[in-house]
């Protein structure tokens, strides 16, 4: 064990800061006489707020996941959770004494007890003594007051989910640990669900794992990000961050673009618009009524975004921005680009023709017209 330990370099370094979930884990797991899975990652994540676990299927993010709880005994390295130490090379804290909640893909309830009994299961489960408010808080929350009473098998599976969520809520997890809870559901079940989940990220600030193959479910509730391939983490950061980067595998295809946090500055009731500002500018968008003049995320794909060298004012576009060309970078289609551009502290993303990007003589900083055809409110 002393030998394998050795191995990661640094382990028992002290980890950055108190706050955050610091985790650096190594596991083998062989696979064939010739062939072994080899996870080595080392992350840091908000300690509080939705961080994605994105990767293509097999690239270890169960498995780091199964690290964190504790699941696998033969991993090496180091754990520690808002201060909390669960693991490095000489202790490690068993997974019944890590603080956590695990939610999978299928919702696993005890089918003898209605969801309430599933509830109450938990509550006397959790080695804290809950706060007398936190079941209706948690119920309010998940949106379940109107099936506490059934039994599993009379839920939808959005229902049944939604009280496994609350279930592990009631455990007062320190991490909540979600391995594709939304993948065993069609669309309507889907969309019926992540409200819920949204307001799960506002109401309780605990770190969150998610565990996620679907762009659009990562863009409506992430913060933060981890993007995995082969075992290793090959890029973690803000989504606003990540998704403009076009090196990473986040958006394929159409569906690579930039997230912008906008905060709604103007609402035009005669034009059905609003104006939005972001760190970098001014965006008109479709309104959508809301009440919430607060932040709100919005999604602009690379194949809406052009470029021109001066402003063109003749135009039917609404939105043009001024910007640097940061990155320029081959798309997957060998007949486009990728440029990614900086505006202000943000970034966006232009799929443009190689050609057009000939045409237009484009180079690493240049100074660059922005033309936005549309951009929307994630929803
Ligand atoms: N207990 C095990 N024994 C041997 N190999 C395993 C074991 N568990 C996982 N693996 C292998 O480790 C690799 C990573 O698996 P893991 O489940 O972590 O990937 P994943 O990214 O979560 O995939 P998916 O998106 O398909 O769920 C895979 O090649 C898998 O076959």
């Amino acid at each position: 064990m002393a030998d394998k330990a050795d191995k990661i370099e640094g382990s028992d370094a002290p980890l950055t800061s108190d706050q955050g979930v610091h985790a650096r884990f190594q596991l083998g797991y062989a696979q064939s006489a010739t062939n072994t899975f080899e996870l080595d990652v080392d992350i840091n994540i908000p300690g509080q707020g939705i961080t994605a676990v994105f990767g293509e299927s097999g690239s270890g993010k169960t498995s780091l996941l199964r690290c964190i709880a504790g699941l696998e005994t033969n991993a090496f390295g180091s754990l520690q959770v808002n201060g909390e130490l669960w693991q490095n090379t000489s202790m490690v804290v068993p997974t019944y004494k890590r603080n956590l909640g695990y939610v999978f893909q299928e919702a696993s309830l005890f089918e003898h007890l209605t969801a309430s009994g599933n509830l109450r299961y938990a509550i006397k489960r959790c080695n804290q003594i809950a706060k007398p408010e936190l079941l209706n808080q948690v119920v309010s929350v998940m949106g379940i007051e109107g099936i506490l009473s059934k039994h599993p098998l009379q839920l939808s599976g959005g229902e049944r989910q939604r009280v496994a969520i609350a279930r592990a809520l009631l455990s007062q997890p320190k991490l909540l640990l979600m391995d594709e809870p939304l993948a065993s559901l069609d669309t309507a079940r889907k969309l019926e669900i992540l409200p819920y989940l949204e307001s799960l990220r506002s109401s309780f600030s605990i770190p969150i794992l998610y565990v996620s193959h679907a762009v659009d479910e990562i863009v409506r509730l992430a913060d933060h990000a981890v993007i995995m391939r082969h075992g290793k983490v090959v890029a973690q950061g803000a989504i606003t961050e990540l998704f403009s980067r076009a090196d990473l595998p986040l958006g394929v295809g159409n569906e690579v673009g930039a997230i912008l946090e906008c905060k709604v500055i103007e609402r035009d009731k005669h034009w059905h618009l609003m104006r939005v500002e972001f760190d970098g500018g001014e965006l008109w968008l479709p309104n959508v009524e809301n009440n919430q003049n607060t932040l709100q995320r919005v999604r602009v794909l690379a194949s809406d975004v052009s470029l021109t060298l001066t402003p063109h004012t003749d135009s039917s576009i609404l939105n043009v921005l001024s910007g640097q060309i940061a990155e320029i970078i081959n798309d997957q289609d060998p007949a486009m680009s990728l440029v990614r551009l900086k505006v202000g502290a943000s970034y966006l993303v232009a799929r443009l023709t190689q050609r057009s990007l000939h045409k237009l003589a484009l180079t690493l900083g240049d100074y660059i017209w922005i033309q936005i055809k549309s951009a929307a409110i994630v929803r």
